[in-house]
């Protein structure tokens, strides 16, 4: 697990670290600078010719560091300074002074042609409102500039709050980021300004939190440790039952995309509950899983037999599912993972989720979310995290909000999930992710948890999927051959 950090998150590590432990902001910056300079020089970037554009605060500072530095290193560099003199920041202006002492070549507008290489240092975390006037044209100069860009710390005009645009922002082949990475540079539409970002350690650590964490952060392969564990001694009753509510008459791929994710991570037993006409063609598809329909829900023990449930892949909305669906929130009590048709069925009544007698993990897409909350999909998605996490607080649930980036909150947390590819942009993915989700949890996973690594493998199976197949042809159920793989990785991680 790795943070996200916030700009005020990353103000106040950077505060602790300068005031409290006192190493010296200038000795932060110069460091910083030494890894933008690194990195310009790597060998991926043509350095004939470099421009550092450079605004006054500490940015701009590291900006002008990393100027002088490519400078002693023989680097044919110019500096551009955009602000006023008199807002200037301390540290920025002792680096520029710096610049002036040593003669360097200051200029005052850009030729998009002649620079083969662009460090952006204009702003910085501490980007506060709309970027206008003289920012906006260098900015938007910048973007047409055939050298290639990389930014300091974040593509200037990207909030690191949100990643939204705040008017204009620098398109950047690379970003140096210091310390920790920025929810900014994860979140749509940030992350397509970033490039590639690196996060380069300049000494600020986890300590500078002193205690008040950040709220978000990412999982990484390491977090698969966490999967539920394999014994010698063991039989198919120690791995859980699934139980998986889904399909309707002309959607039967739905139950079968759902129960054969959910065994393929594990899981001991898998049920479909669907519609009688379903019979044959999901007992053809996965003859591994118990069958029941609809009809008998009541007569079968139901509500006792999972260790999970995942209800509303291609359920439908039709007659009788609603009063389906209140049966196993009043009278369930395994967790259950609530999708599709079950969320579009609690539209307008999601009062209902208060009388669950279990744990709920609901996985609404931003068009359901829309629905279920009833705001408009624009505000949804200008705060993912946000709108996440307060469904979640508010209801008591773990909420899976699914977009390019994966939102998954407990209420309090929040965790950006950064696997996946478009490839996975087609029919039947989230019924994958249900039955992921709905067997990790009949493994008797604890629910946050399991939906954080759920989505991880999802995503994974979906990265695996692409490289072998494409991001255009693969099916949603070509994900299905690749959890195996993914699991295989995590036991090795
Ligand atoms: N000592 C530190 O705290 C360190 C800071 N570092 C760098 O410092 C940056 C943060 O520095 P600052 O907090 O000084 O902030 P920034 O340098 O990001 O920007 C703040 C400056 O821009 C102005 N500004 C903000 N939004 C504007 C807008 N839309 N239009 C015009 N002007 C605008 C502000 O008035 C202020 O002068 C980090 O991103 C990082 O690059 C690094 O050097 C590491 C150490
Ligand atoms: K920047």
């Amino acid at each position: 697990m790795k943070y996200l950090v916030n700009a005020r998150e990353m103000q106040r590590c950077d505060r602790i670290t300068i005031e409290e432990y006192g190493v010296p902001g200038l000795v932060l910056m110069e460091r910083a600078a030494l890894a933008v300079a690194d990195s310009v020089m790597d060998g991926e970037f043509c350095t004939d010719k470099v421009l550092a554009v450079c605004g006054s605060g500490n940015n701009g500072g590291d900006g002008f560091a990393a100027a002088r530095i490519l400078m002693e290193r023989n680097v044919e560099i110019a500096v551009l300074f955009v602000g006023k003199e008199e807002s200037m920041s301390e540290a920025a202006r002792i680096q520029k002074k710096i610049c002036e002492n040593y003669g360097m070549n200051f200029v005052s507008n850009i030729d998009v042609h002649e620079y083969t290489c662009i460090v952006d240092a204009i702003f910085g975390v501490g980007l506060s409102r709309k970027v206008a006037g003289e920012y906006r044209t260098l900015i938007e100069q910048i973007n047409q500039a055939s050298g290639k860009v990389i930014a300091v710390d974040i593509p200037s005009g990207i909030s690191a709050d949100s990643g939204r645009v705040m008017g204009a922002a620098v398109c950047a082949d690379r970003t140096v980021t210091f310390g920790f990475a920025k929810l900014g540079q994860v979140l749509y539409p940030g992350a397509l300004y970033c490039g590639e970002t690196v996060v380069w350690d300049i000494g600020i650590t986890e300590k500078s939190f002193r205690g008040e964490l950040p709220r978000a952060y990412y999982l990484g392969r390491e977090d698969m440790r966490c999967l539920p564990r394999r014994m010698r001694y063991s039989n198919k009753g120690t791995y859980g039952k699934a139980l998986l509510v889904a399909g309707q008459k002309n959607m039967c791929g739905a139950a079968y995309l759902a129960g054969e994710a959910a065994y393929r991570v594990g899981t001991g037993l898998v049920k479909i509950f669907t519609e009688e006409c379903n019979r044959v063609i999901v007992q053809e598809r996965l003859p591994e899983a118990l069958l029941s329909t609809y009809e008998v829900l009541e007569e079968e023990n139901s509500f006792r037999w999972p260790t999970a449930a995942g209800i509303g892949p291609g359920f439908g909305t039709g007659e009788g599912k609603w009063e389906i669906l209140c049966l196993f929130l009043e009278r369930c009590v395994c967790p259950l993972v609530l999708d599709a048709d079950a969320l579009n069925l609690l539209s307008g009544r999601t009062e209902k989720l208060r009388e669950r007698r279990a744990p709920v993990v609901v996985t609404p897409h931003v068009g359901e979310m829309e629905r279920l909350m009833g705001i408009p999909k624009k505000t949804i998605l200008e705060d993912l995290p946000g709108t996440c996490r307060r469904f979640a607080e508010e209801y008591g649930v773990i909420c899976v909000l699914k977009d390019t980036r994966t939102v998954i909150s407990d209420g309090r947390e929040i965790c950006v999930n950064l696997t996946g590819t478009d490839g996975m942009a087609t029919g039947g993915s989230g019924d994958v992710l249900t039955g992921i989700l709905t067997g990790l949890l009949a493994q008797g996973m604890e629910p946050f948890a399991a939906a954080k690594l759920a989505v991880w493998i999802h995503g994974s199976a979906g990265e695996l999927a692409s490289k072998r197949l494409g991001r255009r042809g693969m099916l949603a159920g070509d994900l299905l051959k690749e959890i195996p793989t993914v699991l295989l990785e995590g036991e090795n991680a």
